[in-house]
């Protein structure tokens, strides 16, 4: 069948390109032109697998920067992906290729277009035909219409996509869109903007698919219908963590392309529960202490645009703060992956792929993808869970690497995309000089767990709760100084909960007096007032001011117009120095 579907695709030809004569071959798969030379032998060779063609048009016809049309009768354009390397980031940057053939009739020419738009349909069967579009005029420097009508549309527009756009005039418009409105014929949704936009339709698109399915989402027993409408991402706001982290590069030509070649991520997401029957949903951070301050402190000066996180970072650095509370984790399993093991989550991951069959029963049969998901922990006890007490400068969970412009690697570098857990890291309180350098490593390729008071677990689910008055007013608001050790670090163990061996386990050295604090040369004044006993959690950038929360991983709950970084020159960069590459197909697909 797959063969006589080849055959009936397969075209060869003698074509034009410019001045130079080319053998054109057209398979199911692959686009490939050989230049031929007087004596026929084999010269310059372009191979594009058909999964990459963006299009294909009728004359000679150029598109970016600006459109032209020439409209002749023996030519035609194709359109395609081309990679160039960024050595500033992670992944490849992508680009619009475009070769103009010439053939000997117009019969020919319309064989060829014809056959390669059958090939399209044929072979790119996630390919979206209508897409909404949400562009927040307000996000990152403020540029989403510009970059999206001058950089996306044209895109869209050649690849035969009719997208609905709306321009937000508020916050939480698109997601109570995707909510409450008549999404039939979509097959995707896209933002322009920052991580906070994504947030909105990562909401939307959970919250309307759990509404069609009857389910109730506030529940945290509930196993959560996969989402069926993929979400595309243009990167235009200040962080645009999620985009980096599956892309490799904050490019909106980069992630246009992908979302016209229908490329599909999928995506775990962290369900946080909280206050009475409350649900939001993370991709990338749900982080208690310095990232819940950095962000309270960071909406106060919205106004500052992107470096309002770097001022809020050294302002928080500076307050030298930490709270006491209660982590229980339930561990992963410790033979599929482990966040210390060095590995790096790329395109066609082979720990994500393994997990796919784990998570989704029939994962053979593609239909059953959204529907025999069995749920992120059935057999597990409380016996399962494990339990830590203490003081922290901050406790993170994250789904993905969360890599970005300020830490290529992210905060948990081995960390997969789709491989249904999330990375725990717990930074016990420690000196400032100590925390300074558990930040600093996040810029580097240096190993930010390698430090005594930092622990990183692989889990699936997650609780924290609040220290008791009691305990909280024993040791509230000390600092200390010097570098880790007999003064900051963390010796302290873990018990099961269930096990009711318990807790207790407060890292020796934190006990605080009035003697550290004169020491320190951070305070300021800033640390003259009572310090906060609680922080707030920081779930991908939104603030929950309720310090006791759920949290549980979904695995590939959603779909990104994304496939994963590609490994590119700065990657291995990286893998030499500190990473390897546990990819299993090579690219391109
Ligand atoms: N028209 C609008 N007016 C005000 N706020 C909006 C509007 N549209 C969207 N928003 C909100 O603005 C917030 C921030 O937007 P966005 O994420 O696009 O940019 P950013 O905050 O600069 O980037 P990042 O989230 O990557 O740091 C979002 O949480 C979104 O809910
Ligand atoms: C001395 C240098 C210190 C530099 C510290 C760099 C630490 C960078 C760690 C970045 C983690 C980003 C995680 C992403 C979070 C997003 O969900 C969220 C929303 O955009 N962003 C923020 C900043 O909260
Ligand atoms: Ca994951």
């Amino acid at each position: 069948m797959r063969a006589q579907m080849e055959n009936d695709l397969r075209l060869e030809s003698s074509l034009w390109v410019g001045n130079k004569r080319y053998l054109a071959v057209l398979t199911g798969w692959h686009l490939k032109w050989t230049e031929a030379d007087k004596k026929n032998r084999d010269k310059k060779a372009v191979s594009v697998p058909v999964a990459e063609v963006v299009g294909v048009e009728e004359g000679r016809v150029e598109i970016l920067p600006h459109k032209s049309v020439e409209d002749t009768d023996r030519d035609f354009t194709v359109f395609y992906v081309k990679r160039s390397s960024s050595r500033s980031s992670s992944g490849l940057l992508w680009r619009l290729g475009r070769t103009q053939f010439t053939c000997p009739s117009r019969v020919l020419r319309d064989q060829w277009t014809r056959h390669i738009r059958t090939a399209l349909k044929t072979h790119s069967p996630l390919r979206p035909h209508r897409l909404m579009v949400f562009i927040n005029p307000f996000g990152g420097k403020k540029k989403g219409r510009q970059i999206y009508h001058s950089q996306v549309a044209p895109l869209f527009e050649l690849a035969g996509i009719s997208s609905h756009v709306i321009v937000t005039e508020r916050a939480n418009q698109a997601r109570d869109h995707l909510l409450k409105k008549d999404l039939t014929g979509f097959d995707g949704v896209v933002c322009v903007g920052g991580d906070g936009m994504f947030s909105e339709l990562l909401h939307g698109v959970i919250g309307r698919t759990q509404q069609e399915a009857g389910l109730c989402e506030n529940d945290p027993a509930v196993t959560l219908q996969q989402c069926p409408l993929h979400i595309g991402i243009i990167p235009a706001g200040s962080t645009d963590c999620v985009c980096y982290a599956t892309v490799g590069v904050i490019d909106p030509v980069t992630s246009a392309l992908h979302i016209v070649i229908g490329d599909s991520q999928p995506l775990d997401v962290c369900s946080v529960h909280y206050g009475p029957g409350q649900v939001k949903y993370s991709v990338s951070l749900v982080g208690y202490g310095f990232y819940g301050d950095v962000l309270a402190e960071s909406e106060k000066h919205r106004w500052m645009g992107p470096f309002r996180y770097d001022y809020s970072g050294a302002v928080v650095f500076l307050s030298n703060r930490s709270y006491r509370g209660t982590v229980q984790y339930l561990p992963a399993d410790p033979l599929m992956s482990s966040p210390r093991d060095k590995t790096r989550c790329l395109s066609g991951c082979g720990v994500c792929s393994k997990s796919t069959e784990k998570l989704f029963t029939n994962s053979s049969d593609e239909g059953s993808l959204y529907s025999s998901y069995s749920g992120p922990f059935s057999n597990e006890s409380e016996d399962d869970w494990v339990s830590v007490d203490g003081r922290f400068k901050c406790v993170s969970l994250t789904c993905m690497s969360s890599s970005c412009a300020k830490s290529p690697l992210g905060l948990s570098p081995s960390a997969h995309l789709a491989d249904g857990t999330g990375d725990l890291i717990l930074v016990w309180d420690t000196n400032p000089l100590g925390f300074l350098t558990y930040l600093y490593r996040h810029t580097t390729s240096q190993d930010q767990f390698d430090l005594p008071f930092v622990e990183v677990h692989r889990v699936k689910a997650v609780r924290f709760s609040l220290a008791s008055e009691g305990e909280e007013a024993e040791d509230n608001g000390g600092l200390n100084i010097g570098m880790d050790g007999e003064d900051g670090g963390y010796n302290g163990s873990t018990s099961r909960a269930g096990s009711k061996q318990n807790l207790a386990t407060r890292p020796e050295g934190q006990t605080k007096t009035s003697k550290d604090k004169t020491l320190n040369p951070f305070m300021c004044g800033l640390c003259c007032r009572k310090a906060p006993t609680a922080s707030v959690w920081n779930c991908d950038g939104e603030i929950l001011p309720f310090p006791k929360i759920f949290c549980k991983i979904h695995g590939q709950l959603v779909r990104l117009y994304a496939r994963g970084i590609e490994d590119g020159a700065s990657l291995k960069d990286c893998a030499e120095e500190r990473l390897e590459c546990n990819r299993t197909c090579s690219l391109p697909r």
